[in-house]
Parts: C-alpha cells; sequence; structure tokens
C-alpha cells in the first residue's frame, strides 16, 4: 500500500458541528508510504476515531478513505485481515495488551502471525527500549509506560506499509519517549514505510513531513 486519503470525511458524531475546522475532517488528507505524519488534536476532536477508521473498526462516517484509491469502506473481511496483517500496523492508545500473558508472549503473538522477527531481534527491542528485565513478567503487573513500550514492540512485529500509533508516549518521559521515536523511525525506515503519530500535544519528536490539525 502506497497512499492512504482521507477525502471530505465526517465522523457521524460531528454531523451536527457546521463550524469544524480540521486538516482532516470535511478536508483531504493524504499519508504517503516512506514519509512520518503528525495528526495534532485536543481531546475529544477525533484521534482514536481517526485511527479506527484506517484500521476498519469503524464506518461511521461520510467521505471517502481510500487505500491506492480504493474505497477502504468496499474491502471484505477477508481484505480487511490481510490489510492489517502485512499493511498497517498499529499501537493502539488503550493499547489492548494480555494481561496475562508476559511481554514477551504479547510480542510472540503478533510475530508468529508473519514470522516476520526472531527471538534475538525482539529482545534487542527490550534493550532498547530499557525492560530487559521485564521480558518474562506478566504485563499486567506492568507500569502503564512500561505496557506502553510492549505495546510499541508489538505493533512492529508484523510487516507494514504504514505504522499508527495512537499518542504512544503519553506515560513515557522524555528519554524514554526518545527512544521509542528511535525505535519507530529505525523499523520504519527499513521497510520504507510511513509512520502516522497522534498526539494531544506532547508529540513524539520525529522530524515530520506534515503536521495535521484535527
Ligand atoms: N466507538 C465510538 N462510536 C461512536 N462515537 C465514538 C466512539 N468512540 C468515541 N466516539 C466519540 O467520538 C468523539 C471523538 O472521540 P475520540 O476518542 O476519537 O477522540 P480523541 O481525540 O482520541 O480523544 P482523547 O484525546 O481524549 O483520547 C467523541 O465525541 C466520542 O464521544
Amino acid at each position: 500500500m502506497k497512499r492512504i486519503e482521507f477525502k471530505g470525511v465526517l465522523p457521524d458524531i460531528f454531523s451536527c458541528n457546521d463550524g469544524i475546522k480540521s486538516d482532516v475532517w470535511r478536508g483531504d488528507a493524504l499519508f504517503e508510504k516512506g514519509r512520518l505524519y503528525l495528526v495534532e488534536a485536543d481531546s475529544g476532536r477525533g484521534k482514536s476515531t481517526f485511527c479506527s477508521y484506517v484500521m476498519g473498526y469503524r464506518r461511521d462516517y461520510t467521505g471517502q478513505v481510500l487505500f491506492d484509491g480504493r474505497e477502504a469502506r468496499g474491502l471484505k473481511v477477508e481484505e480487511w485481515s490481510e490489510v492489517r496483517r502485512r499493511h498497517v500496523a498499529c499501537l493502539f492508545q488503550e493499547l489492548r495488551l494480555f494481561p496475562e500473558l508476559t511481554a514477551y508472549e504479547n510480542v510472540e503473538v503478533k510475530n508468529r502471525l508473519t514470522g516476520c522477527k526472531n527471538r534475538e531481534e525482539i529482545l534487542r527491542w527490550f534493550d532498547m527500549l530499557r525492560i530487559p528485565d521485564k521480558v518474562d513478567s506478566p504485563v499486567g503487573r506492568m507500569s502503564f509506560g512500561q505496557q506502553q513500550r510492549v505495546a510499541m514492540m508489538r505493533a512492529l512485529a508484523q510487516p507494514f506499509d504504514f505504522i499508527l500509533a495512537d499518542e504512544p508516549i503519553s506515560h513515557l518521559d522524555d528519554a524514554n519517549a526518545r527512544l521509542m521515536g528511535e525505535l519507530l523511525t529505525d523499523e520504519a525506515r527499513r521497510r520504507g514505510a510511513g509512520v502516522i503519530v497522534t498526539s494531544i500535544g506532547r508529540r513524539i519528536d520525529l522530524d515530520y513531513d506534515k503536521v495535521y490539525c484535527l
């Protein structure tokens, strides 16, 4: 997948709001493979909604979301599985980890679907993100900031053309946020992928090609 486009998209929940000012809602927003994007907005402006539309979990909108010119709305269930398995990775704001599984198992559950990374590579990520001691700890007993790092590794443990990260550093200090940014851009660069990060204000410090205000 090379391009994701939002054309005149408006969430149904905002349909009564005529005065909406946004670079994305009711507008034209283009996301290209290989580039870095920030989607920035205050709380409640629809960052998670935007991610749900790209991932196909919700379709309560008017307008068009296009993948390489094809309407996402028209994709069949199997095609959505393929999009999520090979083309668009996502780190959800609410993480969606399995609390009873260990940190490593959470990453491996995703990795096993495509065999994208080997154990050594995954353990190297744990080192990079400074939680090597948490590899075998159940995620339910980790802090939210530690869980965010596990969720980032899990998002990266698949092939992708785009990676979406919904407020990925909300519980991280500056040093750890920087490490997350480095890992994210390193992996995206290796795969020639596009990166779309959402932020409520404190942004992950990347060399963005474009910033959209939602
Ligand atoms: N599953 C849903 N179905 C319908 N409307 C929803 C759903 N989830 C959220 N909304 C509504 O959409 C609007 C935007 O919510 P959303 O969670 O996308 O905002 P956000 O920018 O991610 O907020 P925050 O920064 O607080 O996480 C809100 O008015 C919310 O009530």
